[in-house]
């Protein structure tokens, strides 16, 4: 894992939106892996201010809420929708999604699994960190998850959002797993938010576990890891 450190958000943003410019001006119609959250939307703004670059890019969804439709304005959906696809003018044609309405959970995971093993590897991952370490929704627990599963949320996960504690169900989620992750020929690991210290300070004691997915990054052989220091 290569491990750089920026000074600021817009720095970090700066940064990864660089290392992907120059990844799509090699392989126009590569596959993006997108993550939503706080830490990936300096990023697309700077993409957005390229546009041009990315006419020919694929986009896959690489997570999203159960409990929440994909109208919610909470859904990585809608966030995907005014942060990555609306503004770089992705087309319906050149981005795979799914839903998580529990009825079709199952097939939905099915189907986007296949989709990766048919289409990928994902050429590039983009990756936000969790407070507890997690990655996508791969959630610290005594193993791991290699396919795009349905994931048990962490309560501090639940807690990002009001809206997951809502409903009477549980809240789950809908993800990439760790094979489709580890086997991204690139992964921007984006490490910026508040409260992260302590995941910051596990990942970089380079002990590999599955209380920590993100630590399964030092495997990786293309690991761009960008550190904001205003923020963790
Ligand atoms: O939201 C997602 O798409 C990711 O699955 C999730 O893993 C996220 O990257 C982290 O929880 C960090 O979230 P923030 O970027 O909001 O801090």
């Amino acid at each position: 894992m290569k491990v750089t450190y920026l000074d600021s958000y817009s720095a970090l943003s700066e940064k990864a939106a660089q290392l992907i410019a120059s990844d799509v001006q090699q392989n126009p119609a590569l596959l993006f892996c997108a993550a939503t959250g706080g830490s990936p939307t300096g990023m697309y703004a700077e993409m957005s201010k390229q546009k041009e670059l990315y006419s020919e890019m694929r986009v896959i969804k690489m997570d999203e809420w159960g409990i929440i439709p994909l109208s919610h304005p909470d859904s990585c959906e809608t966030y995907l929708e005014n942060h990555l696809l609306g503004p770089l003018e992705i087309t319906a044609d050149r981005y795979t999604t799914f839903d998580t309405a529990p009825d079709l959970v199952e097939t939905e995971c099915t189907r986007i699994s296949q989709f990766i093993h048919a289409n990928g590897p994902l050429d590039i991952c983009i990756l936000g960190l969790g407070k507890n370490g997690h990655i996508a929704f791969n959630e610290p627990a005594e193993t791991l998850n290699p396919d795009f599963h349905k994931a048990k949320l962490a309560e501090s996960t639940i807690a990002h959002d009001p809206a997951l504690s809502a409903g009477s169900e549980p809240a789950y989620g809908l993800c990439v797993g760790m094979e489709g992750i580890m086997q991204s020929k690139k992964i921007i690991f984006l490490v910026t938010g508040k409260g992260k210290q302590e995941a910051v300070k596990r990942i970089m004691e380079r002990r590999i576990g599955t209380d920590c997915p993100a630590s399964f990054l030092w495997m990786h052989p293309n690991v761009e890891c960008l550190i904001d220091t205003s923020a963790v």
